[in-house]
């Protein structure tokens, strides 16, 4: 398939043949492709291979995916199909730990059958397509808001930051750390953005690099260990990236290397932010040390990107692919009700006792 990756949603839902349909990440830049899926598995693989990826998208993928599932269950009753529901959400849940999102829209999808327990199954599924629908379009809504929030973060002319992909490739639309560049570019301010490769899967530059410069975007790749000097040479005002989980403390994890980033700007006085909508905030995680990290496969480091091996046979690896940045690293945590500020313990609470009282 041809177009421009801007123009099309990275998740959606093909109504008529009741499917899941994602654009491949993993075959970018090089190919658009898109993939339709149906079956718990597929889905899985989709999340684990990272064809679908990025903390929101995971989560939106994931509710259309429940409601793709259950409308195919052959089950006249409530219990069977609750056990169906539970066994395809608890699978889904195995495929990623660490971005709170896949359970936080898990759970919101549970919910809805709990909810309609004492109604037919059509009614059940009817009700998860609404979800699923509703949890798809808060996401476009929530990454406008925090574009809109991050922007007066910035000035014309600025320069930019970024690591691993927080765009709309990790979103339905806007992105996170990248919505306040694109409304930035809308207005005239003609930044300029710097995203680093990140190494071993290379987001930044397959995604990041590919979706910025596709949308008009000054945008200049880097590799990793580049960041301190291009900060050094006064060329970024400041970083802008996403999260997968924000603990109550402010503790944020995100892609390996963002808190090498996050140090390296204290270094030179940049401000880190991180944009977050709040389905990634998880207040019943207390501090970073609590946050699950996924460890993924030693091949990602010693095989993927070339035809022979780039590491001796053997050798230990160790391939995390998150870290946490410590929230005294952190100057702002931009979310769809306004950033945060320290000490996040209160500003964060604040933020979630105010959507609780928006529900
Ligand atoms: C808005 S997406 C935020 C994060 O999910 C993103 O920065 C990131 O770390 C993604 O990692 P990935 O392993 O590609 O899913």
């Amino acid at each position: 398939m041809g177009g421009k990756i801007t123009e099309i949603d990275t998740v959606s839902l093909d109504e008529a043949n009741k499917a899941l349909v994602i654009i491949d990440q993993t075959k970018l830049p090089g190919q658009i492709q898109m993939l339709s899926l149906t079956k718990a598995k597929e889905i899985w693989d989709a999340i684990y291979l990272l064809q679908v990826r990025g903390a929101p998208a995971i989560g939106v993928a994931a509710a259309i995916g429940m409601y793709v599932l259950a409308s195919r269950y052959e089950v006249d009753d409530y219990d069977a199909f609750y056990a169906a529901f539970c066994r395809d959400k608890e699978y889904l849940d195995s495929s990623r730990p660490t971005a709170v999102n896949l359970s936080w829209a898990l759970k919101r999808m549970e919910g809805v059958v709990t909810a309609h327990a004492n109604e037919d199954i059509p009614a059940i599924v009817d009700a998860l397509h609404q979800e699923a629908m509703v949890i798809r379009d808060e996401d476009i809504a929530v990454c406008h808001k925090i574009g809109e929030y991050g922007m007066e973060l910035l000035k014309p002319g600025d320069g930019v930051l970024t690591h691993c992909n927080a765009g709309k490739l990790a979103t339905v639309r806007f992105g996170t750390a990248t919505a306040p560049i694109y409304l930035a570019e809308e207005n005239d301010y003609h930044l300029h953005v710097f995203c680093d490769e990140t190494r071993p899967l290379l987001q930044g530059a397959r995604l990041t690099a590919f979706e910025l410069q596709e949308s008009g975007v000054d945008t200049t790749l880097i590799c990793d260990n580049m960041s301190a000097m291009v900060m050094k040479n006064g060329w970024v005002n400041a970083v802008f990236v996403g999260c997968d989980r924000v603990a109550a403390n402010g503790d944020t994890a995100n892609k390996i290397g963002t808190s090498v980033v996050a140090a390296v700007a204290k270094q030179y006085n940049v401000p880190v932010y991180i944009c977050a909508p709040t389905s990634t905030i998880d207040m019943a995680t207390a501090t970073g040390d609590d946050i699950v990290i996924e460890e993924r496969k030693p091949e990602e480091i010693a095989e993927m990107w070339y035809e022979k091996r780039m590491a001796p046979e053997n050798v230990k690896i160790f391939n995390p692919a998150f870290d946490v940045t410590d929230h005294e690293l952190i100057a702002g945590i931009v979310t769809e009700y306004g950033v945060a500020r320290t000490p996040y313990t209160e500003s964060l609470k604040a933020i979630m006792d105010n959507k609780q009282k928006r529900v």
